[in-house]
């Protein structure tokens, strides 16, 4: 039954999805798919289904934070969604990173006002074990700084952490912050899907080095990266028939 936001039916979605923030990035995405059918414009959360290498894939936005994706993920998971790969970009954190590096999270610090609703935040956010495997083969196959690790899912974008609490997040060695990835991880726990998440870093929150224009090139290379890393890696998950 089509749903609230997402306005198709069951069998316009795989069970194997690309999760991305970015409508622009699902629109780009779906040029990488073979017959990619546009079934859901509404509220601009495109969501395209396509085959890639011969493997129906579904590729769809969330919009930004977690309230828009735990909304998107209910809906697909609805529609019959099972393995989820988030795609998105992410501030590094890990003074080692920057602008062109690719993270894999193993787990996301929940900094959010949206998953307590689902589980006490003393639950961990915690990526399923066989997506981030795949991933992370995937990635060290593709490329060669590949880096995995704990990241942090906030809600508010424009106010950073602040130093004593941004060092003792250097320590523990986290990786990179972003937006969704632990709604992602929460929700699909909740709802016993399976979860992983990527991102093309565009910068590093720690060293003040925020979206420098001039390195806009760099992250469209990272940003390809975590694009070909997410999509090869959803379509062994669908190939291997993961459920
Ligand atoms: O590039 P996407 O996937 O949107 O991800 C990141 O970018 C947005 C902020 O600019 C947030 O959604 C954040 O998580
Ligand atoms: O949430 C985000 C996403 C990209 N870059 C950041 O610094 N934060």
């Amino acid at each position: 039954m089509a749903q609230f936001h997402i306005r198709c039916e069951s069998e316009d979605i795989s069970p194997y999805v690309i999760l991305v923030g970015n409508p622009q990035r699902a629109e780009k995405m779906s040029k990488l798919l073979d017959n990619a059918k546009l079934v859901n414009e509404y509220r601009l959360l495109y969501v395209y289904t396509g085959l890639y290498k011969g493997e129906r894939i579904t590729i769809a936005t969330t919009g930004m934070g977690a309230p828009s994706t735990a909304i998107v993920l209910e809906e697909l998971i609805n529609l019959g969604g099972k393995v989820f790969i988030r795609v998105g970009s992410a501030g590094g954190i890990d003074p080692q990173l920057n602008v062109g590096d690719v993270v894999i999270a193993t787990g996301s610090i929940r900094d959010d006002g949206t998953t307590p609703n689902y589980l006490r935040p003393t639950f961990p956010a915690i990526a399923d074990f066989d997506v981030t495997k795949t991933l992370i083969d995937v990635g060290k196959e593709t490329k060669s700084n590949i880096t995995y690790g704990v990241v942090i899912s906030q809600d508010a974008f424009y106010v950073p952490y602040p130093d004593e609490e941004m060092e003792k997040f250097v320590k523990a060695k986290v990786k990179a912050v972003e937006m969704e990835s632990g709604c992602v991880f929460i929700v699909s726990q909740y709802r016993g899907v399976r979860a992983g998440a990527l991102f093309a870093l565009d910068g590093n929150v720690y060293l003040k080095k925020m979206k420098p224009f001039d390195a806009e090139e760099l992250f469209k290379r990272a940003e390809e990266d975590a694009i070909n890393i997410g999509l090869e890696a959803i379509y062994r998950l669908s190939k291997a028939g993961l459920k």
